[in-house]
Parts: C-alpha cells; sequence; structure tokens
C-alpha cells in the first residue's frame, strides 16, 4: 500500500484561499460543536483514505480510517516526523514535541515512569482525598452550578499536587487563569497583536514559566534538606535524577517547560471529558442509572472514611465504558499533526516531502463501518473485545500513545464516584450547543441544577 512508485495524483480535496485555505471551515465545523463533519463530509466527497487541504497556513493531506491512524503511529522519524502547529512552536520553543531534542528525549522515556499504573496506584487515595475536597467545598449545598469551571478547577488542582505538590489553594488559582488562556491560543491564526489569543497565551507562558521556575527552585532547596522525598511527586523525580558523575541529568529549563507541557497536555482533555460525562448523563438517565448502581456497589463496601484504592478502580468498569464513549463522540484531543520527511505513496497518491499530515480520531470513531448508528451513545461497544484496532483513539496508538491515559482514567472515574454518590442533576440550558477549539466544551460551560441524594432519600 505504501511502496514507493512512478509519481501518481495528489490527493483529492480542495486548498481554499491562499494562505488561510480552508481553516475557516475547518475552525467553524469545531465552533458549531461538529468537528467530525469537516473530517466526514471530504471523505464521501473525495476519498475514505485520503484528502487534501490547507489549514492553519500549511498544505495538509488528512489520512483516514484505522490504515490512517496506523500509518501515522508508526512511521514516525521514517516517512513522517511531529508537526505542531506554528503557533504551538512559538508558545513552546523548547517543547518536548521537538524530537531533534535530546534532552527532550530523555524527559520523554522518564514519564512513563511516573505515569505508569502501578506507579500512580499510589495516589488513588490523594486522587479521592482532593476529589472529596472539591466536592464538598464547590458542589454541596449549592442548586445550581456551572460544570466547565469547577470541572477546570478540580483537573487543574489535581495536576497542582501530583506533578508539583502544591496545595495552597491561593498558588493554584493564581495559576488556573494563564493557564486557560495558554490553552485556548494554542490552536489559534498566530498573529502576535496585543489582545490576540496567540498574544495572550504567549504572555501566559511567560508568567507560567517564571512560576514554575520559582516553584523548581524552592522544591531543589527541600530535596537537598530532605524536606521533600524524589516519589513525592513528579517535579521532585526529575530533580532527583542525576547521571553516573552525579550530575543532574534535565536542566532546570527544561523541567519548567515539560511541566508546563504535561499539565498542559492532562488538563483540558480531562476536563472536557469530565464536564461531557455530566452532560451525558443528564440526558440520558438510564445510563445515569447504571453508573449510580455500579459506584453505589463501591461506595456500600467502603468503611467510613475509606479512601478508593486500586481494587475500586478495577471495579467501574461500566463507568470507565460510559467515559470511553464520550470520547469516541466527541474526542478530547483532536487529533495529531506530522510532517512528510520525504516524498511517499499513500493509497496510491503522492504526499510531497513538507506537506503536514493530520490523522483525525472523528475519522474512524464517527464511521459506521466501525461504530454502528455512530450518533448513538451506547457504551456497551466497548464490552468484550471492544473496537477493531486502530479504530477507537483518543489516546493515539503506537510508540506515541498518551503516556498519560491511566492518569486520566484514574482522574475521570474517581470523579465520577463522587459526583454520582452525591448528586443527580438537569441541564439548565437543554439545548446548550458545544463548541470545540482544542478539546469540546458546552457554549456556557454547562449549568446544571443540582438535586442531592440526602434530599431526594428524605422527601422518599
Ligand atoms: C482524556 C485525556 C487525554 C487525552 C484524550 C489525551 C490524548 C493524547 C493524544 C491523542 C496524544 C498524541 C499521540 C500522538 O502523538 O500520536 C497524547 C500525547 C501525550 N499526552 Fe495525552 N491525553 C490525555 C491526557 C493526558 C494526561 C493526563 C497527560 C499527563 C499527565 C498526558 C500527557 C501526554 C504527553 C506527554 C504526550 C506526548 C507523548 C509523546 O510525544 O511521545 N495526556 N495525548
Amino acid at each position: 500500500l505504501f511502496h514507493k512508485q512512478n509519481p501518481s495524483s495528489m490527493p483529492p480535496g480542495k486548498m481554499g484561499w491562499p494562505i488561510i485555505g480552508e481553516t475557516l471551515e475547518f475552525l467553524s465545523a469545531g465552533r458549531t460543536g461538529r468537528p467530525e463533519k469537516f473530517v466526514i463530509d471530504r471523505m464521501i466527497k473525495y476519498s475514505p483514505e485520503c484528502f487534501k487541504t490547507s489549514i492553519l497556513g500549511q498544505p495538509m493531506a488528512f489520512l483516514c480510517g484505522p490504515s490512517g491512524n496506523k500509518f501515522l503511529f508508526y512511521n514516525v522519524n521514517k516517512s513522517v516526523k511531529v508537526w505542531w502547529p506554528n503557533s504551538l512552536q512559538k508558545i513552546f520553543p523548547n517543547s518536548l514535541q521537538n524530537d531533534s531534542n535530546e534532552t527532550a528525549k530523555k524527559v520523554k522515556r522518564l514519564l512513563p515512569q511516573f505515569l505508569k499504573p502501578k506507579a500512580l496506584q499510589r495516589y488513588i487515595g490523594i486522587i479521592d482525598a482532593i476529589s472529596q475536597r472539591h466536592f464538598a467545598s464547590k458542589w454541596e449545598g449549592k442548586e445550581e452550578i456551572i460544570v466547565f469551571p469547577l470541572a477546570k478547577e478540580y483537573t487543574f488542582w489535581l495536576a497542582c499536587r501530583l506533578l508539583l505538590s502544591i496545595e495552597d489553594p491561593d498558588h493554584v488559582t493564581r495559576l488556573v487563569d494563564p493557564f486557560h488562556l495558554l490553552a485556548s491560543g494554542i490552536i489559534s491564526i498566530p498573529t502576535d497583536f496585543p489582545g490576540t489569543p496567540f498574544n495572550k497565551a504567549i504572555r501566559a507562558a511567560k508568567f507560567l514559566r517564571n512560576e514554575f521556575t520559582t516553584i523548581i527552585t524552592k522544591k531543589k532547596h527541600e530535596l537537598a534538606m530532605q524536606m521533600a522525598t524524589p516519589t513525592q511527586d513528579l517535579l521532585s523525580h526529575m530533580l532527583s535524577l542525576v547521571d553516573e558523575n552525579g550530575e543532574h541529568v534535565l536542566s532546570e529549563e527544561l523541567i519548567a517547560e515539560a511541566i508546563m507541557g504535561l499539565l498542559l497536555a492532562g488538563y483540558d482533555g480531562v476536563t472536557s471529558t469530565i464536564t461531557l460525562i455530566i452532560k451525558y448523563l443528564a440526558e440520558l438517565p438510564h445510563i445515569y442509572d447504571a453508573v449510580y448502581r455500579e459506584q453505589l456497589e463501591i461506595a456500600k463496601s467502603k468503611a467510613p472514611g475509606e479512601l478508593l484504592n486500586c481494587k475500586d478502580i478495577q471495579e467501574m468498569k461500566y463507568s470507565w465504558n460510559v467515559a470511553c464513549e464520550v470520547m469516541r463522540l466527541l474526542p478530547p484531543s483532536p487529533g495529531v499533526f506530522r510532517e512528510a520527511t520525504n516524498d511517499f505513496l499513500y493509497a496510491g497518491f503522492t504526499i510531497p516531502k513538507g506537506w503536514k499530515l493530520h490523522w483525525s480520531a472523528h475519522s474512524t470513531h464517527w464511521n459506521p463501518q466501525y461504530f454502528s448508528d455512530p450518533e448513538k451513545f451506547n457504551p456497551t461497544r466497548f464490552e468484550g473485545t471492544g473496537p477493531a484496532p486502530y479504530t477507537y483513539v483518543p489516546f493515539g496508538g503506537g510508540p506515541g500513545l498518551c503516556p498519560g491515559r491511566e492518569y486520566a482514567r484514574l482522574v475521570i472515574l474517581v470523579f465520577m464516584h463522587n459526583v454520582v454518590k452525591r448528586f443527580r442533576w438537569e441541564k439548565l440550558l437543554p439545548d446548550e450547543q458545544m463548541i470545540v477549539h482544542l478539546s469540546p466544551t458546552p457554549a456556557k460551560g454547562l449549568p446544571i441544577r443540582l438535586i442531592s441524594h440526602e434530599v431526594t432519600e428524605k422527601e422518599d
């Protein structure tokens, strides 16, 4: 399929306007909450395997279907390399995604050590404790809340604790807004004038870089004084790495950049998934009931005050299938970009060197060939052997598979446990639209009315 032949035709498709290409169509499909339409419409019109377009200032080929996904997962550093939009490269000049950077490679190799299931097990109790504190201070006693900003707080709070051991609420609050500005400026048209999302993101990145440098210096001091341990959080882990000569492996600058990248990678996707779980559970009472039953069993098995553990998480099978179905319908990460490092043929089409490539989870997640009635919410799709290989790809695949997926799973499941244990809820805006910029978000942040189980039980 992918071997070299005589130059063949370019992929079918439209390059759109000069420079902006089809960027506006791409962004507006997201803005109206139907990002999959950009991909699926073109697959139908041009080819189910590959089409060309021009977005974010670049000629680009979308490789579609399971074979497109697989090709892009496995050919990194062969026919393709990782590429991020120019906006991201300007915000993160030392990004971990820059594969030519040797030290970045070291950080990448280190991440799985901290983020693998075994290493994360010891944090389940902490995640539960923080989650309970979050519900006690932000949800309980309220009749109406807006979910998205609270989900952001929860996710960011946890990341600050698990990656950096920051516990002071004022400190977390000081970081959260710049962080959101950074996240929203990443996929934007890179015009650097005061007031543009891109400009705000660059300024936020500068502020956060300074903050993290201060945190790193403090942590270094604590480690030296044995007031912190190397395993207490990811930062301590990174700071404690020394080579055979006793020299520190990672520079402080790179650690600051790595932490920022990690917070960013983990923050948006998890926040979006949690918010959308609340949305779907409000819309689908039978799904809510099944999740509630599963979580209630686990809650009943615990002694008062006992925190969740690894075994409890294993019991949350149905809840995880629900989360997976949410990520199928509205993938938190819109897919990833690559760049062709030489001319090659794909599915009989010529892809020229320098062209950007994109795999989009929508090309399979919304394809009836792999997911029957794709628009239907059906968590049972994930039972048994589950979806066919390379069709369900919210976390990517192959060597670049997201190293944070287990972390995401724990944070999402602990949240589901604590929320259904306490409440039912109703959407206050039944027709609230979705917007997809980086990750999908309800346009008004998902305002809901909370109904506490205690109240319902008393009324019964
Ligand atoms: C629902 C939540 C999440 C989703 C949907 C998600 C999705 C993804 C995807 C699609 C990729 C790209 C794979 C590729 O290049 O082909 C990725 C990479 C990455 N993710 Fe996640 N992610 C999530 C949460 C997290 C969390 C919580 C962390 C960290 C704690 C994290 C850290 C990373 C890192 C460091 C990479 C880059 C890996 C590399 O370049 O080798 N992610 N993620």
